[in-house]
C-alpha cells in the first residue's frame, strides 16, 4: 500500500516500513526488496548505494508512487499542517526534456500544471534559470546544450514543481567527472538554500560520500538495508578530499564484501 498522507508536524519526510516488492508471479517471481525500513528526515540528503540489480531504482520508484509495494508502506509527509500532500520531484540519468520545446518552455511545463499565471511563470522561469546558472539559455533547444546543461534544465524543471522532496536516480551518471563535480556543487547549494530532502541513488561511492548526510547500503538482491553510514564531513566538500576518500573506501569495502558473498 502506498499512501500520500496529509502533512503533519514531523521531522520525517519519507518513511518506508517493511517494504517488500515482488515483480511477476509464480516461477517468474523476482523478490526485489525484502522488508526495507528507512526514515529520511526533512532536509536530509540520503544516498542509496548497492550492487547492480539490488533494488535501488525499485525503491525510488515506490517512493515516487510510480509503482506499488507488494507489502509494507511508503509515507511522504511534509512539516506543515496546512500544506498540500507532498508529491516528490524525480530526476533520472536521462534529462527527459521535450526536444521540440525551448529550455524555458520545458521549465514552464510544471508551472503550467500548477496553474500559475503567465507573468508568474515567466518570473519563475527566469529565477530557475538563474538558480541553475543557465541565464541566457532560455530560448535554446535541448539539442543545442551539453549533457551537463541538459541536466541543469532537468533540475530546474524538477524544482519548478516546488516540492520539498527530490528523488534522483543516477542523475549525473552519464556526465564526465568535471561536469559532475560542478553539478555536485550546484546541487549541494540548491539543497541547502531550499532545505530540500533528497533521496539519491548512485553506483559511485565517492559521489555518495561527497553529497550525503547518510549513505544507506543495500544488500545484493533481494535488497535489504545492511549498513547506514553517517557522513560527518563539513560542507562545502571536495570529492578529492582525504576525509571523503576515507569514507568512500570504508563503504566500498562493505560493498565488496557484500558482492563477494553473492559471487557477483
Ligand atoms: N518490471 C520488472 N519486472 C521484473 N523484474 C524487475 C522489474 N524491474 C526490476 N526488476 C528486477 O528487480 C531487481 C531490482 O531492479 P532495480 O532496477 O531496482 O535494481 P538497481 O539496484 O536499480 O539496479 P542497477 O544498479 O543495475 O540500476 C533486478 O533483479 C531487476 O532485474
Amino acid at each position: 500500500m502506498t499512501t500520500r498522507t496529509a502533512p503533519q508536524r514531523t521531522t520525517t519526510a519519507v518513511a518506508l516500513s517493511g517494504v517488500t516488492k515482488v515483480y511477476g508471479r509464480g516461477d517468474n517471481a523476482v523478490l526485489a526488496l525484502d522488508g526495507v525500513d528507512l526514515d529520511v528526515r526533512a532536509g536530509e540528503f540520503v544516498c542509496l548505494v548497492g550492487a547492480s540489480g539490488c533494488g535501488k531504482s525499485t525503491l525510488l520508484n515506490l517512493v515516487a508512487g510510480l509503482d506499488q509495494v507488494t507489502s509494507g508502506a511508503v509515507q511522504l509527509t511534509g512539516d506543515s499542517l496546512d500544506g498540500p500532500a507532498v508529491r516528490p520531484g524525480f530526476m533520472f540519468q536521462e534529462p527527459a526534456l521535450f526536444p521540440w520545446l525551448t529550455v524555458a518552455a520545458n521549465i514552464e511545463v510544471p508551472l503550467k500544471l500548477r496553474g500559475l499565471a503567465r507573468a508568474d511563470r515567466r518570473a519563475q522561469v527566469a529565477e530557475l534559470l538563474e538558480t541553475v546558472h543557465l541565464t541566457g539559455f532560455g530560448r535554446h533547444r535541448p539539442h543545442e546544450l551539453s549533457g551537463g546543461m541538459r541536466q541543469r534544465v532537468a533540475l530546474a524543471r524538477t524544482l519548478a514543481l516546488d516540492t520539498p522532496v527530490l528523488l534522483m536516480d543516477e542523475p549525473f551518471g552519464a556526465l564526465d567527472a568535471m561536469t559532475r563535480d560542478l553539478l555536485h556543487d550546484e546541487l549541494e547549494r540548491i539543497w541547502s538554500q531550499r532545505r530540500l530532502t533528497v533521496l539519491f541513488v548512485t553506483h559511485n561511492v565517492r559521489e555518495a560520500a561527497r553529497l550525503a548526510d547518510r549513505i544507506v547500503l543495500l544488500s545484493s538482491r533481494p535488497g535489504r538495508i545492511i549498513h547506514d553510514t553517517r557522513v560527518d564531513v563539513p560542507r562545502p566538500r571536495r570529492i578529492d578530499s582525504p576525509e571523503i576518500a576515507a569514507i568512500a573506501a570504508e563503504v566500498t569495502d562493505r560493498l565488496r564484501t557484500e558482492v563477494g558473498r553473492h559471487g557477483q
